[in-house]
């Protein structure tokens, strides 16, 4: 665990997509849609258009917050977990995270093909930031979670989809963060598999200082948080306890119908 104080502070942050293979007749037109982030046309000589998927977003959390991230499609969720695993980098503001970070989606991120399941555990497991030795003293563990027994030794590209998500699910899942950050849409196996991956996803949830969840489930967000954010083409339109955030994105959603 880190020394600092585990926080999350975000200032007039904003990230903007740039589109370059956009049709030229959408170029035109640019349309206003409920959903998704701000097109703005770039400049004529530019020659592309972009998506403002975050603007201006400014937030603070602490120990003990467990933010559920409420939206339209494409209202900014993703990539709000994406800037703040730091896989996207802002084109304006700031973003300062304390503490150690793990990602609950995207969990094939690192795996080589080629590889091994079990030298697959090895790599994915520093790229994710834990050390050798803590990955050694998990490795038993996370092995026998993915239930993939004399499989583990051949590559990972002879795996289904289902045995390369028990892989993946298993190294991300064996990290203990300071922040989580979850997509609700982590597929996880087959129906047995998930029935496990549900009660693993309960402990490191119970564990982490901070939770992010970006999810479209009442139930999921009233089982994990107690407080939100909702977010609408990529701005935010209210923070604060569960509850007030869903009524006013339930009022919101009312009144776009
Ligand atoms: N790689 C990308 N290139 C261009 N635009 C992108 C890219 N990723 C996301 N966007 C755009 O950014 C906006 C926000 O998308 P994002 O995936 O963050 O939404 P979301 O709230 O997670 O949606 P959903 O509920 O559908 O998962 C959308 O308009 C989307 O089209």
């Amino acid at each position: 665990m880190s020394t600092k104080e585990t926080s999350i502070t975000l200032n007039d942050v904003t990230i903007e997509f740039p589109v370059y293979d956009a049709d030229r007749n959408f170029r035109k037109y640019l349309l206003k849609p409920n959903i998704g982030g701000i097109m703005q046309a770039k400049s004529k000589k530019a020659k592309h258009t972009a998506v403002t998927a975050l603007r201006s977003l400014s937030c603070h959390f602490e120990t003990g917050d467990r933010i559920g991230l409420i939206g339209l499609n494409g209202a900014g969720k993703s990539t709000l977990l994406h800037t703040l695993a730091g896989i996207y980098e802002p084109i304006g503001g700031e973003l300062i995270v304390n503490g150690r970070v793990s990602t609950l989606f995207n969990t094939n991120i690192g795996i080589d093909p080629d590889d091994t399941g079990y030298r697959n555990i090895l790599t994915c497991g520093l790229i994710l930031g834990m050390t050798l030795p803590e990955i050694r003293r998990k490795l038993d563990e996370i092995i026998e979670f993915t239930e993939l027994q004399e499989y583990i030794y051949l590559p990972v590209r002879t795996y289904s989809s289902g045995m390369l998500t028990r892989l993946a699910f298993a190294v991300a899942t064996s990290i203990e963060p300071d922040i989580l950050l979850m997509d609700e849409n982590i597929g996880a196996g087959d129906a047995s598999f998930q029935a496990k991956a549900a009660a693993r996803i309960r402990n490191i949830t119970s564990k982490a200082q901070i939770l992010v969840l970006a999810s479209h489930s009442e139930s999921v967000l009233r089982e994990f948080c107690n407080k939100a954010m909702f977010l609408h083409k990529g701005e935010l339109i209210a923070q604060g306890d569960l509850e007030t955030v869903l009524a006013e994105y339930n009022r919101h959603v009312a009144g776009t119908m």
